[in-house]
């Protein structure tokens, strides 16, 4: 299967003035499948949004990138450069410019792209608006961010997202700050989006139920690292990593008197203070498995 992205050996620091550099992505090899969707999975802190943020080149001024090399389409490309890519947060008010209408921001991202008039651009919002399930798309134009939902701000952005014209969409966290059924109308349709064109995209969730139904591949992250990865079936089926064993039971059933799984913590970092080594489970399947056996519990 041909690859998106491949990166190699990517690490990020910090580099502060008179402080030494704190690493805080620890050398992990990335390959995004084109035409799927891959889940990205972890807790909070585990080094998702940095690791999406430096494919897209804007990791703030206070973090510094480095890799081994960066290949997009196959391609080597100098990863200071803008790629084709386009990235939905979790909120879209900061994406949003709360004194501008919903149709500046899509006329904006049109005439970025193609050479068109106000006039025609605005044609095309409404009609993009539409594509992504928001009603009423001509009122919606001259609407302010304010005026609209959480819901249709989400999809107002994957609206913007789309008219970039994206050969790689990355959604990071798009859904976690909406409520549950909102949640599950945004996921059905970022699913349809990717299946009717094809796209390459990135889900980055904390949660593996919404990555289990929504990707075809997944990538554990834990610490900085990639601690698992393969086809969701594999990984969903036969995990190893004594982490992605713990996302999993923490996976809510929607039983009302399941209490919520805490992760065993401290077992982990005793783990991970040992050498690490991928270990392959199959041809597209593997995880960071202990160098030598050692009890570590
Ligand atoms: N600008 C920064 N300067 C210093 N440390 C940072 C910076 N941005 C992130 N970090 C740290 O890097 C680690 C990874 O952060 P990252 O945002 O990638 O995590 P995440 O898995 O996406 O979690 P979340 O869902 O909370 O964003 C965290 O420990 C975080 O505190």
């Amino acid at each position: 299967m041909s690859k998106i992205i491949t990166i190699k050996n990517l690490t990020i620091q910090t580099h502060k003035k008179n402080q030494p550099p704190t690493e805080l992505i620890h050398g992990i090899d990335l390959t995004i499948t084109k035409g799927k969707i891959t889940g990205v999975v972890g807790e909070s802190g585990s080094g998702k949004s940095l690791t999406m943020k430096a494919i897209m080149s804007i990791l703030p001024e206070s973090l510094d990138a480095h890799m081994a090399s960066f290949r997009f389409n196959e391609e080597p490309v100098d990863f200071h450069k803008r790629l084709p890519a386009s990235m939905i947060f979790q909120d879209p008010m900061t994406a949003l410019n709360p004194l501008r209408t919903i149709g500046y921001h899509l006329v904006e991202v049109i005439q970025r792209f193609q050479h068109m008039s106000k006039r025609q651009a605005l044609k095309l919002a409404e009609a993009e608006l539409e594509k992504v399930g928001i009603t009423y798309p001509a009122k919606r134009l001259k609407q302010y961010p304010h005026e609209l939902s959480g819901g249709m701000r989400q999809r107002v952005m994957i609206a913007m997202a789309l008219l970039a014209k994206p050969e790689l969409l990355i959604a990071d966290e798009p859904t976690t700050a909406l409520d549950v059924t909102i949640q599950a109308q945004i996921l059905t349709l970022i699913k349809q989006i990717q299946k009717e064109e094809s796209l390459s995209m990135v889900l980055v969730s904390h949660d593996f139920g919404i990555i289990a139904s929504m990707c075809d591949e997944i990538k554990v992250m834990y610490q900085g690292k990639i601690v698992e990865e393969g086809l969701t079936e594999e990984v969903f089926a036969n995990p190893q990593h004594l982490y992605t064993k713990e996302l999993l039971k923490a996976i809510p059933t929607g039983d009302k008197s399941d209490k919520l799984y805490a992760i065993n913590h401290q077992a982990l970092q005793a783990f991970m203070q040992h050498e690490h080594t991928f270990k392959k489970v199959s041809p597209t399947h593997r995880y960071l498995a202990l160098t030598k056996e050692v009890a570590y519990d």
